[in-house]
C-alpha cells in the first residue's frame, strides 16, 4: 500500500514514458557550481553545453575547469602525465559553450539550472525553454534553497522536472541531493539518481522541503556558531578548531561560510525566517547582518570573517 501510494505520489501512471538515459546535458550557468558540474559530466563521457550571459564569463569557466582538472589529474595519473594530459584534452573535448540557452536544449535529455539564486529568474527562464526543450527533456535545478515546486510551476512538464543538488567544490563533493516534487514521475526522478550515480556521485533522496536535508541542518548551524561567537562564547579560531578536531569537520563554520559566501547563507536564512518567523532556528545575527552590508562576503571578496589578501 505504502508503495502504491509513493508511486502514485510521484505520479507513475502505466502510460507514462521509460526512464530518460541522460546522455546530452544542457547546464545553465558557469559559475562555481555549473562549472563544477560541467566538469563531472563532461569527465563521465556526457556531451555537455554551459551556457551563460557572456562569452567571457564563458571562457572564465573553461578556465576553471582546466585548473580543477589539472588537479585531479596530478593525483589520479601521478605516474603518467602523458596520459594525464590526454584525459584533460578529452574531458574539454566533451564541453561546448553557448550564451543561446534556447539553441543549446534543443538537442538536450537534462537541462540543469545553476544561474543566481533568484526564484523570478530561475522561474523566467524554465518557462521560456519549456516551450524550446523536446518533450522527452527532464528539468533540474541546482538551488540551495527554493522550493523545487515554485521554480517549476510556470512549465508545462512537471512530471519531468526535479532538484539536482550538488555540493561546493562539486569534483570533490560526493554528494547529490535528488529531490522529487509531489508532481516529479517516478521515471524522472530514478533518471535523475542513476545520472548521479553515473556522475560517480552518491545520491540521497529528499523531499522538497527548505534546505532539503544538508542545509537544513547546516545553515542553523553555521548561524549558532555566528551567534555563539557574538555572545562571546568562544573565538572564531578556536570555533573552528573545535569543530575540525572535535568531530572531524575539514572546515570550521567561520572557514566554510568565507568559503560559501555569506551573502548567500544569509540570503537563504532571510528566506526561512521570512517563511517561519517565529523558529528560534532562523534567528538572524547582526554581525552576519554587518559583514554583508560591507561587502564582506568572505573568499571572493577578499575578506569575511577572515581575511584573505
Ligand atoms: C551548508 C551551508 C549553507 C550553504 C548554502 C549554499 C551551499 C550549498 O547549497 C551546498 C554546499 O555546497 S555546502 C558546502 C559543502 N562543502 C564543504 O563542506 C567543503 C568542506 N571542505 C572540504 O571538504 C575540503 O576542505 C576541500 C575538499 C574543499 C579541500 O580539501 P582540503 O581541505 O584538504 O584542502 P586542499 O589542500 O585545498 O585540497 C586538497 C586536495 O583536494 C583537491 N581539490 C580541492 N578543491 C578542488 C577543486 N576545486 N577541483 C579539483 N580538486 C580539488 C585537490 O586534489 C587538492 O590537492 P591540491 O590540488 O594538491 O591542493
Ligand atoms: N555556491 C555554492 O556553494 C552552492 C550554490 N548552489 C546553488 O547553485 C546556483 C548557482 O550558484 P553559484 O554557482 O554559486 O553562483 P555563481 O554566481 O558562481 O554563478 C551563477 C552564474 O549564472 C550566470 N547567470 C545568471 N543568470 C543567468 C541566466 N539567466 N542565464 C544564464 N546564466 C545566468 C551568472 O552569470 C553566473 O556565471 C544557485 O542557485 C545556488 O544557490 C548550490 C550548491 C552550492
Amino acid at each position: 500500500m505504502a508503495f502504491f501510494a509513493h508511486q502514485i505520489r510521484r505520479g507513475f501512471s502505466s502510460s507514462a514514458v521509460r526512464n530518460v538515459v541522460i546522455k546530452q546535458v544542457t547546464i545553465i550557468g558557469g559559475g562555481q557550481m555549473g562549472a563544477g558540474i560541467a566538469q563531472v559530466a563532461a569527465s563521465t563521457g556526457h556531451s555537455v553545453t554551459l551556457v551563460d550571459t557572456s562569452d567571457d564569463i564563458l571562457k572564465k569557466s573553461i578556465k576553471t575547469i582546466e585548473g580543477s582538472l589539472k588537479r585531479v589529474v596530478k593525483k589520479k595519473f601521478a605516474d603518467k602525465p602523458e596520459a594525464g594530459e590526454e584525459f584533460i584534452q578529452k574531458v574539454l573535448k566533451n564541453v561546448s559553450t553557448s550564451t543561446d540557452a534556447g539553441s543549446a536544449v534543443k538537442s538536450s535529455d537534462l537541462v540543469l539550472e545553476a544561474i543566481v539564486e533568484n526564484l523570478k529568474i530561475k522561474q523566467d527562464l524554465f518557462s521560456r525553454l519549456d516551450k524550446l526543450a523536446p518533450a522527452h527533456t527532464i528539468f533540474a535545478s541546482n538551488t540551495s534553497s527554493l522550493p523545487i515546486s515554485d521554480i517549476s510551476s510556470t512549465t508545462n512538464r512537471l512530471d519531468r522536472f526535479g532538484g539536482l543538488h550538488f555540493f561546493n567544490p562539486v569534483p570533490m563533493m560526493k554528494l547529490v541531493e535528488v529531490i522529487g516534487t509531489s508532481s516529479t514521475s517516478q521515471e524522472t526522478f530514478d533518471s535523475l539518481l542513476n545520472f548521479s550515480k553515473v556522475l560517480g556521485k552518491t545520491p540521497v533522496s529528499c523531499k522538497d522541503t527548505p534546505g532539503f536535508i544538508v542545509n537544513r541542518l547546516f545553515v542553523p548551524y553555521l548561524y549558532e556558531a555566528v551567534r555563539l561567537y557574538e555572545r562571546g562564547h568562544g573565538s572564531k579560531e578556536d570555533i573552528d578548531i573545535a569543530m575540525k578536531l572535535g568531530v572531524g569537520y575539514p572546515m570550521g563554520p567561520f572557514e566554510l561560510s568565507d568559503y560559501i559566501g555569506l551573502d548567500t547563507i544569509k540570503f537563504i536564512m532571510d528566506g526561512w525566517r521570512e517563511m517561519d518567523p517565529d523558529n528560534t532556528l532562523f534567528a538572524p545575527s547582526e554581525l552576519m547582518d554587518k559583514l554583508v552590508a560591507e561587502g564582506k562576503l568572505g573568499k571572493k571578496t577578499g575578506e569575511g570573517f577572515y581575511k584573505y589578501k
